[in-house]
């Protein structure tokens, strides 16, 4: 395990805090810009940087991720390219803040799985999200990077069997990432009715802490959950901010977010 990730969810949960893991896209409006946002996002309250790098076939992606993915890729943002270049400014600003690569197992399999692991590591990556995973094949990828200390980060879908969900985050690594709705990214009013429950279930097996994630905006719904995982992400609302008020407004709405996970 990388142990970073473990840590700013024990310095949050000494806080009396639950963990805020914002998600912004790498390269989204140019890299340099990016770090701006990023930057932007610790100082709201941000516990874990969620970085996206682009893909040009998103299929988990909502509108307003794909509208950055799309700016991101016209910027000349790729996967190299963001570990060398935002990783280590990100890092470098925000020295105490996790990071983890959100993308797609295509963009991971063209640099080669143990050679991302290994590159990534030493830019100061803790762990990665593949949405698109498949089941089969990442009992070999969480190896390969197991042997390099970055956690891959599991996912569980609304659709995936309670008994599927416990194995998962029994075996978590970082923390298990909860989705909330079927579906894409993107802000939502309403949250399923059960989610809460959900939730339990899987915090009760996980051996690590969990989030949930997918349609979370406002102060109130972070609040509710607060109660049910260890944390949230959000994604949608952080992006539509910077990118149509600049990153004061994400680092704004970070510090909303974060007082509705104050216990
Ligand atoms: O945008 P939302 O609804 O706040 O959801 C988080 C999300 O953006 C981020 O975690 C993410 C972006 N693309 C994804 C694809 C799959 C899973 C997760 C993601």
């Amino acid at each position: 395990m990388s142990g970073e990730i473990a840590q700013a969810f024990a310095r949050a949960k000494a806080r009396g805090e639950g963990v805020l893991v914002a998600y912004a896209m790498a390269g989204d409006p140019d890299l340099p810009r990016s770090v701006d946002v990023f930057a932007a996002l610790v100082e709201g309250g941000a516990d874990i940087l969620e970085l996206g790098v682009a893909f040009s076939d998103p299929i988990a992606d909502g509108p307003v991720i794909q509208g950055a993915a799309e700016r991101a890729l016209k910027a000349g943002s790729t996967l190299k390219r963001v570990l060398d270049e935002v990783v280590p400014a990100v890092r470098q600003r925000c020295p105490q803040t996790p990071l983890v690569i959100m993308t797609y197992v295509n963009v991971i399999m063209a640099m080669g799985e143990a050679r991302y692991a290994k590159l990534a590591r030493e830019r100061g990556v803790s762990g990665t999200i593949l949405p698109d995973l498949p089941p089969e094949e990442s009992a070999a990828l969480r190896a390969t990077f197991d042997a390099e200390g970055m956690d891959l980060i599991p996912l569980c879908a609304p659709t995936t069997p309670p008994a599927r969900a416990q194995a998962i985050a029994k075996d978590g690594r970082g923390f298990v990432y909860c989705v909330s709705v079927s579906g894409v990214t993107g802000m939502r009013a309403e949250l399923p009715p059960d989610l809460s429950q959900r939730l339990d279930l899987v915090r009760k097996a996980a051996s690590v802490p969990i989030v949930a994630g997918f349609g979370i905006s406002t102060e109130e719904q972070a609040r509710t959950l607060s109660a049910h995982a260890d944390g949230v992400v959000v994604g949608s609302a952080l992006v539509r901010a910077a990118h149509t008020e600049g990153p004061a407004a994400a680092k704004a709405l970070c510090a909303d977010i974060k007082r509705g996970l104050r216990r």
